[in-house]
């Protein structure tokens, strides 16, 4: 499902979450007059054509003139580990007209092959959990390999240790394990650098845009990533949490214009890395700390709910309502959005602008980020430009 599509569903739900929300006002009154009306409706319409027409043009102005006055603008992205923030900056960088350097894709490399090596390792905890044989009696010694390599200087993977982990993808066993995915969990994208081993493991491999979005790379505490974006200068900064720290790193960051909050839709049925408590709980309440922050009263948020390919594929197999007691929609793809966007929703006790996306953040085409981010910044910077001349309080 495209992510765009989804859109107004999200509007609606989040709409609908708030609890200022207007109501409509009907026209049946106005039933025993119809021509009048008609007459008044459409004169009423004009003039309010014409007034809306004159405000559009003071906005833009004041719009231009906020914006020019403010040519570069601090972004925080923050999220728990995991969730999608580094994939998000990279997938705004793809569409940099300078793209990614052929350094930073040589660079990508060891993350690739260390992603697909773990996804092997996954796999072959998981056979054992479920206490499954290979069928390929070959398959044992290339498990053994597979789990004693150790990768050279370079960080590349020589074509006998790909061949071994394409043959122990490509075991019948596999097949057996795939259909029991709900009783195990591998690493994000496993599937996609298994069946990309052979490639991989070739000695002129150059990762793709697609590669370098799928694998997994942690950053240390904070890293930073300018964008230009229609003229303005972005700055991204990527803070690294383990877990919800509270909001002790908060005052850290000054003059942020707007936080890019990933939330992982896919990691339903996940445990928070060395807690007991699920990985959605611990982003909920990193989320409700950062948005109920003092120091954020007047920031927009735009709510990245990533890995919705993962969340589709997945909630067929493993029930949201195992992880969600009072979820009750099934497999239903937009009745689980709405019920994690709610969750997100009425955490936002302090109203803060809350702009929720759903995307599929290694889809190497999509420029909805993009798009998105710079309409919400250059919106929050007018709203700041109303603010301090005193037309909004
Ligand atoms: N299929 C899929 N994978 C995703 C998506 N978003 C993120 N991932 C994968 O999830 C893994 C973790 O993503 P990262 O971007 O490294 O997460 P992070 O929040 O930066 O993690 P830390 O820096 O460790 O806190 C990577 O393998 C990504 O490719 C998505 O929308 N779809
Ligand atoms: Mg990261």
């Amino acid at each position: 499902m495209a992510a765009v599509q989804l859109l107004s569903t999200f509007a609606t739900a989040a709409s609908s979450a708030s609890p200022t929300t207007p109501k409509r006002v009907g026209l049946a009154r106005h039933a025993a007059a119809p021509y009048l009306l008609a007459r008044q409706y459409f004169a009423g319409n004009a003039l309010a054509r014409r007034a809306r027409a004159r405000s559009t043009q003071i906005d833009a102005q004041i719009n231009q003139q906020a914006v020019s006055v403010k040519r570069e603008c601090k972004i925080l992205v923050l999220g728990t580990e995991g969730s999608g923030k580094s994939t998000i900056v990279r997938q705004m960088r793809l569409h940099e007209p300078k793209g990614i350097s052929p350094d930073d894709r040589l660079a990508a490399r060891s993350a690739v092959v260390a992603h697909l090596l773990d996804s092997a390792h996954a796999v072959l905890d998981a056979l054992e959990k479920l206490d499954l044989q290979f069928v390929d009696p070959g398959n044992a010694d290339n498990a053994d390999f597979v789990r004693g390599y150790v990768l050279d200087a370079e960080d590349k993977l020589n074509s006998d240790i790909a061949e071994a982990i394409r043959s122990l993808w490509h075991d019948v066993v596999v097949a057996t394990l795939m259909g029991r995915s709900g009783e195990f969990r591998l690493v994000d994208n496993a599937t996609y650098f298994l069946e990309a081993a052979g490639r991989i493991g070739a000695d002129d491999y150059v990762p793709t845009d697609e590669d370098m979005l799928k694998a997994r790379a942690p950053v240390g505490t904070v890293s930073q990533t300018q964008l230009q974006l229609d003229g303005m200068s972005i700055h991204l900064l990527e803070v690294g949490m383990q877990k919800s720290t509270k909001s002790r790193w908060i005052q850290a960051f000054d003059d942020i214009t707007s936080i890019v909050f990933c939330a992982s839709l896919g990691d339903y049925d996940a445990q928070a890395t060395g807690t007991t408590r699920k990985a959605l709980d611990e982003s909920l309440v990193l989320f409700e700390d950062t948005v109920n922050s003092s120091w954020f009263q007047h920031t927009s948020v735009i709510l990245l709910l990533t890995k919705l390919d993962l969340f589709e594929a997945k909630l067929a197999t493993v029930p949201l309502k195992k992880y969600a007691s009072d979820y009750d929609d099934g497999a239903d793809v937009g009745a689980a959005m709405k019920y994690i966007l709610r969750q997100y929703m009425n955490r936002n006790r302090a109203n803060l602008l809350v702009y929720p996306v759903p995307v599929e953040a290694t889809d190497p085409t999509a420029t909805v980020c993009r798009r998105i981010t710079l309409t919400v910044v250059k919106d929050t910077i007018l709203q700041s430009a109303l603010r301090t001349s005193g037309i909004l309080c």
